[in-house]
């Protein structure tokens, strides 16, 4: 099952993998066009009725492979109107080959004849609100029509995720729907069919991973949130990396707690910080006031980042979380209290594997063993994993991803804090597993632009401003 947007995702990524989405669209056609000859006889007449955005363009490749029938393409609208390049071009296609095209320019010239099959490729997964017109009145003859109708990727009217119309939508015999079932065609006579989509683009992140975040351009102060993080003592670099890394991210707001000795270093990093310190030299369970009455006024707390191992410090976390239940992503020595605590909180841990087999949880040498191990262990711990090697593994426990960029060059000190401040500030704002998904993607491409730049030796600081091009794609993408 794949929702809307995630297929549009999984067919960015597929694109990014050299599967453009002509050839899948390709796929597509041909798809549609072998539904249309199971249930058409060898001198059957097929309308085909093609809106202007790609699900239209499907139906134009289709075209081409019924060419033994007595097929004839209605496109609803005027042909400059087509809204995708590779939609035009294989309406180019259709005209240069002489097929039996016909432009309806007002709903009103719309004559189907009576046509043995119709073919309903007028909206797909691109339908916004209740049919206009032409695509209402095409509906309704559809509709009236004795035609069997084969409805290609969803009926159109129909919203794939919900099932729901918001009003007037094809009544379709059949449909043929791309790569995975919809949500919302559980009600109908459905063929999947697959279109050559790489395993790749639904496993690996990729680009399309992107789309759910709103772009800087578009964005409102607030579409981000505030983040806190909680580290130093024996360390004092690790929360001033995993705060710049969310400010990089795009939290509106990002503040330190850290004891007050660190505070002084962590805005010799970057003055911009806030710090938020709390005496001594380490947390203890003697702050917990403080970090539980800033923990309360942010979206996402990251928690971990050179805090260290006393045995008083791994009391304050276990203690926190007990009586937590906002989110927080636990990184570094916090991650070994997870297991044992009851906690309400939506976590997101970020182990290597190391610190995996110190959670009890599991050990495989394969990153492909490790992915449904990697579900099994995070359904048990209650919480989202992004499991850190040459290929990270994330699981919200109901399903894994991996993620294979990055470079040996990032097993330098501080990259992980770095992917835990990009986690932070990613999830106040979005799914866990989501965020986990792009926020190791996004470090890794940035670790391999600057290898790829400069080789190797790269500082976790590098990293920084290389971020924001890695989460939201440049201008040259
Ligand atoms: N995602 C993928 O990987 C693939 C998608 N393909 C096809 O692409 C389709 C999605 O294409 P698009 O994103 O271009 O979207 P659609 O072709 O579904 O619809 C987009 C067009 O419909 C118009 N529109 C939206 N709501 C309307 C309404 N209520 N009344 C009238 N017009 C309306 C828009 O202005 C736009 O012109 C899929 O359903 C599928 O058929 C295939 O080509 C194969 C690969
Ligand atoms: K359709």
């Amino acid at each position: 099952m794949i929702t809307a947007e995630r297929m549009a995702a999984v067919d960015e990524n597929a694109t990014a993998l050299g599967v453009p989405r002509k050839q899948l669209m390709e796929s597509g056609g041909n798809a549609a066009a072998r539904t249309v000859r199971d249930v058409a006889a060898p001198d059957d007449s097929v309308a085909l009725v093609c809106g202007r955005g790609n699900n239209g363009g499907d139906a134009f490749v289709a075209a081409r492979f019924l060419d033994d029938y007595d097929a004839t393409v209605h496109l609803l609208g005027r042909p400059e109107t087509i809204t995708t390049d590779i939609a035009r071009e294989n309406w180019a296609a259709l005209e240069r080959g002489e097929y039996d095209t016909r432009v309806v320019r007002d709903s009103r010239n719309l004559d189907l004849g009576d046509p043995d099959v119709a073919v309903d490729a007028m909206l797909g997964t691109g339908v916004t609100g209740a049919l206009r017109e032409p695509e209402r009145s095409a509906a309704a003859a559809i509709n009236e029509s004795d035609a069997t109708v084969v409805a290609v990727d969803v009926p159109s009217g129909v919203d794939a995720d919900t099932g729901e119309a918001a009003g007037v939508a094809v009544d379709a015999d059949h449909v043929v729907t791309f790569h995975d079932a919809k949500p919302g065609l559980d009600d109908w006579d459905v063929t999947v069919a697959d279109i050559g989509i790489p395993e790749a683009a639904e496993l690996f992140a990729g680009p399309g991973d992107r789309r759910v975040l709103t772009r800087p351009g578009d964005a409102h102060k607030g579409d981000f949130g505030e983040v806190l993080v909680v580290g130093g003592g024996p360390y004092t670099g690790a929360p001033a990396l995993a705060a710049q890394a969310a400010m990089r991210a795009g939290a509106d707001l990002v503040r330190v707690a850290c004891p007050r000795a660190v505070a002084r270093e962590v805005q010799g990093f970057e003055a911009g910080l806030i710090c938020r310190p709390f005496d001594g030299d380490r947390l203890t369970p003697e702050d917990l006031d403080h970090v539980r009455a800033l923990a309360a006024a942010h979206d996402a707390v990251v928690f971990g980042p050179g805090l260290g191992t006393h045995e008083a410090t791994l009391a304050a976390v276990r203690e926190f979380l007990a009586d937590y239940d906002g989110r927080a992503v636990i990184d570094a020595d916090a991650l070994q209290v997870v297991p044992e605590v009851d906690t309400d909180a939506t976590l997101l841990c970020t182990p290597h594997q190391g610190e995996l087999r110190g959670m009890g949880g599991p050990s495989a040498d394969d990153w492909r063993d490790r992915l449904d191990a990697v579900t099994d262990f995070a359904a048990d711990i209650g919480h989202t994993l992004l499991v850190k090697g040459a290929y990270d593994v994330i699981s919200d426990g109901t399903a894994s991803r991996a993620n294979r960029t990055g470079n040996p060059g990032m097993t330098v000190g501080g990259t992980g804090d770095v992917l835990a401040g990009m986690a932070g500030a990613l999830l106040s704002t979005q799914e866990p597993a989501d965020a986990a998904t792009l926020a190791a993607y996004a470090n890794g491409l940035a670790g391999d632009r600057i290898v790829d730049r400069q080789g190797y030796g790269l500082l976790a600081s590098d990293l920084l401003p290389e971020l924001p091009r890695a989460l939201w794609g440049g201008r040259d993408e």
